[in-house]
């Protein structure tokens, strides 16, 4: 089976580059921060590759305080809040004004490539500007009610289901969305986390 590993950032997967550092059974794409990277990125690879399974692994922030900082998760819908048009205080989605789609989903199933999985499954928003206001926080709340966030994530699922492509979105939480305080991110916890949990899966897929 042909794996491709797809992040935005190389730190946030070294730990399951270094585990597989021998005989790696997956290729990889860094794509960048960043919706417009991610969607760039994936389309040149996939007119020029073939693969059976995308895993975008990454940290984003979380909404939800159900969920802990430092769990993995599994995105399985995922929206482009920012795409529309304002009218005064009302926000139109794209799909209202009649332009298209904001809302993309998982295209594989987890629990085909492993069978006890315990990840959450959750809803997200992809963003450029990630939220660290309170009053944009509860709008965005109000408006998509989401459980994360990330900065890529949508994105990748528009770019698997063009492609025809199975593609799982894992991430790890690193921060709770909130008045912007670095000094509150677990990011360190997050990437271990979600290397280990990259490691069981490939492993499970691969059996090396
Ligand atoms: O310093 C900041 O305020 C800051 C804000 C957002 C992201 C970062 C990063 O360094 C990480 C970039 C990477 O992480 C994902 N991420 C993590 N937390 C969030 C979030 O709360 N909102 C949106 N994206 C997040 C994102 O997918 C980026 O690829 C620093």
């Amino acid at each position: 089976m042909k794996i491709l590993i797809v992040a935005a950032t190389e730190p946030e997967i070294e730990p399951l580059l270094a585990h597989f550092n021998i005989k790696r059974p997956f290729d990889v794409l860094i794509t960048g921060v960043g919706m417009v990277a991610t969607a760039y990125a994936l389309g040149n690879y996939f007119t020029l590759n073939q693969q059976h399974l995308v895993i975008n692994l990454g940290i984003a922030g979380s909404f939800d305080r159900g969920i802990a900082l430092g769990e993995v998760v599994e995105i399985v819908s995922d929206n482009l809040s920012e795409l529309g048009a304002e009218d005064g205080d009302a926000f139109i989605a794209i799909k209202n004004l009649g332009f298209g789609e904001s809302q993309y989903y998982t295209t594989a199933s987890l629990g085909n490539y492993l069978t006890n999985a315990a990840l959450k499954k959750t809803t997200a928003i992809t963003v450029n500007t990630a939220h660290g206001n309170e009053a944009s926080i509860q709008k965005v709340m109000e408006q998509a009610a989401p459980q994360m966030e990330s900065m890529e994530g949508a994105a990748f699922f528009y770019a698997c289901q063009k492609a025809g492509v199975a593609g799982l979105q894992i991430r790890a939480v690193s921060n709770y969305v909130e008045k912007r305080n670095r000094d509150n991110w677990k990011i360190g916890l997050a990437i271990k986390n979600l290397n280990n949990f990259a490691i069981e899966l490939i492993s499970s897929i691969t059996k090396v």
